[in-house]
């Protein structure tokens, strides 16, 4: 049995800073974790990649050969992801074991986290928000929903990461909407938005709700403890050290201040 996380989340996220953050926190702690690039309009990286997508196919040579703009060049790029992922894959798969703990950044693609499944990969969705949206309930149910889409699509265990925990000057603010009460949620909803919206309103906090997606952790990449309280959660997820004899501390992100 393999494990891996499937970093996603909006562009400029935080998707990248998370997996070098992740890759030098496991290596001051001794633990081995492979990142993978997929993102073929990747630049650089400050950690060292085990696969990358960009030697299968990268979006500047797609764009420079066949004189295509950016977003033409990714569409293009994907499409022959898809065509070619099996073969890809398998090939590079091949030189993992079990028990390895891969880290992909940024996959996109349905039939990706298919081909995991069936090399007997338990694959947990990591998915990343930029704590600076949530600074109000209207953004907070936007990002519900766009975290909740992301998950619908792939079935797989999932959990939502508040990034950038740094920049956010008062925690309070952030703090009201980690584990809201629906019913909390619903009339500040209310009270935000004109009376016609109130049975929107009311169908999308219950969505939320019986999702169980009213739940982000924050996460502050300065704070060892705070990225050793995220991987735990997202190791018991794919049930990773479980058989093993690995020590899962439970710290309370807040408390090293
Ligand atoms: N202060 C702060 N800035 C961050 C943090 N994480 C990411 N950033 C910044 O946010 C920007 C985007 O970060 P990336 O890690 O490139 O985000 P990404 O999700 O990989 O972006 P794309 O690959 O373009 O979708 C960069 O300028 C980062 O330096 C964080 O925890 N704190
Ligand atoms: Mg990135």
């Amino acid at each position: 049995m393999g494990y891996a996380q499937l970093v996603i989340g909006p562009a400029g996220s935080g998707k990248s800073t998370y997996c070098s953050s992740l890759y030098r926190h496991c290596e001051a702690v001794g633990r081995t974790i492979h990142i993978i690039n997929l993102d073929p309009a990747a630049e650089n990286f400050d950690y060292p990649v085990a696969f990358d997508i960009r030697e299968l196919i990268s979006l500047e040579d797609v764009m420079e050969e066949l004189g295509l703009g950016p977003n033409g060049g990714l569409i293009y790029c994907m499409e022959h992801l898809e065509e070619n992922l099996d073969d890809w894959l398998t090939e590079e798969l091949e030189n993992y074991l079990d028990d390895d703990y891969l880290v992909f950044d940024c996959p996109v693609l349905r039939n990706f986290v298919e081909h995991l499944k069936g090399r007997n990969f338990n694959v947990c969705g990591v998915y990343l928000l930029d704590s600076q949206f949530m600074t109000d309930v209207t953004k907070f149910i936007s990002g519900c929903m766009a975290s909740l889409s992301a998950m619908v699509q792939i079935e797989i265990p999932h959990v939502n990461i508040l990034s950038k925990m740094d920049l956010v000057s008062n925690k309070k603010d952030v703090e009201d909407f980690l584990n809201p009460e629906p019913q909390g949620l619903l009339s500040e909803l209310n009270q935000r938005m004109a009376p016609q919206f109130a049975k929107l309103n009311k169908a999308l906090i219950e969505l939320v709700d019986e999702f169980s997606m009213v739940s982000f952790i924050p996460l502050d990449l300065r704070k060892e403890s705070s990225i050793q309280y995220v991987l735990a959660q997202i190791d018991t997820s794919i049930q990773y050290g479980e058989d093993a004899d690995v020590k899962v501390k439970d710290f309370d992100p807040e408390d090293d201040d």
